[in-house]
């Protein structure tokens, strides 16, 4: 299959109704979701506690799109195998969490997932300048990460600009999470991602009950996009 570079919307189940995962991650499906994007956080490298491996594997036979697990955890080198086990389609690890990112690459490679590299917003592109090869998608933090609901960081859109910039043409998604709206979806889609998580600003209003808004809040950044 051609690589796709069109815009994806990945909804962040951080959001949803904790209670209801499999009803949730149906919901956002039915209404249009590209990818499932599953924020696994360890209180450690993140001040916020989320999704263990057993959890992953019990949203996998709800998922028919596409999962996109988000490590937020360190170390991540041990718990790499049992993700991918859990049936993540792409595995993201974020550069700061360990030594050897390159080592963590290969290891998610070696699982025959895909592999993210995440850079928080503090970080330059250069740190992952070597891992390119490695790679399936640059994931570039627009929050600092750990909860939903944070506000856009704006050096993110030159961050993605100099991302699209090191890619060339190889075939890498980049992928922006923290902070998208109608408003900011515009200004990353511009600078080059294709791959926009957007918690809050997908599942407000809404609900299992009301799947509707949440495809209304999906088409409104999609809108925003193409206007
Ligand atoms: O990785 C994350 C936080 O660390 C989440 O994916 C992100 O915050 C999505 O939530 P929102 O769209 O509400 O900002
Ligand atoms: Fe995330």
């Amino acid at each position: 299959m051609s690589f796709d570079r069109s815009i994806k919307i990945a909804p962040s189940i951080l959001s949803a109704d904790f209670a209801n995962f499999g009803q949730e991650i149906r919901a956002i499906e039915d209404q249009g979701a590209d990818w499932v994007h599953v924020d696994v956080m360890d209180g450690h490298f993140v001040p916020n506690l989320t999704f263990g491996p057993p959890a992953v594997k019990a949203f996998r036979p709800h998922v028919k799109t596409f999962m996109d697990v988000h490590l937020m955890i360190a170390p991540v080198d041990p718990y790499i195998e049992a993700y991918a086990e859990a049936g993540a389609d792409m595995i993201t690890a974020h550069v700061e969490a360990g030594p050897h990112i390159h080592r963590t690459l290969q290891a998610i490679k070696a699982q025959g997932v895909k592999a993210g590299v995440a850079l928080n917003p503090g970080t330059p592109v250069e740190a992952i300048e070597h891992v390119m090869d490695l790679a399936d998608m640059v994931l570039v933090m627009t929050v600092n990460p750990g909860f939903g609901g944070q506000k856009f960081i704006h050096s993110g859109v030159e961050k993605t600009r100099r991302v699209r910039e090191m890619i060339g043409d190889r075939e890498i998604h980049i992928q922006i999470d923290g902070g998208v709206t109608p408003e900011t979806a515009p200004l990353v889609a511009e600078a080059g991602a294709d791959v926009l998580v957007a918690g809050s600003a997908v599942f407000k209003g809404g609900s299992v009950d009301n799947p509707e808004v949440y495809g209304a809040n999906m088409k409104a950044i999609r809108d925003s996009i193409s206007g």
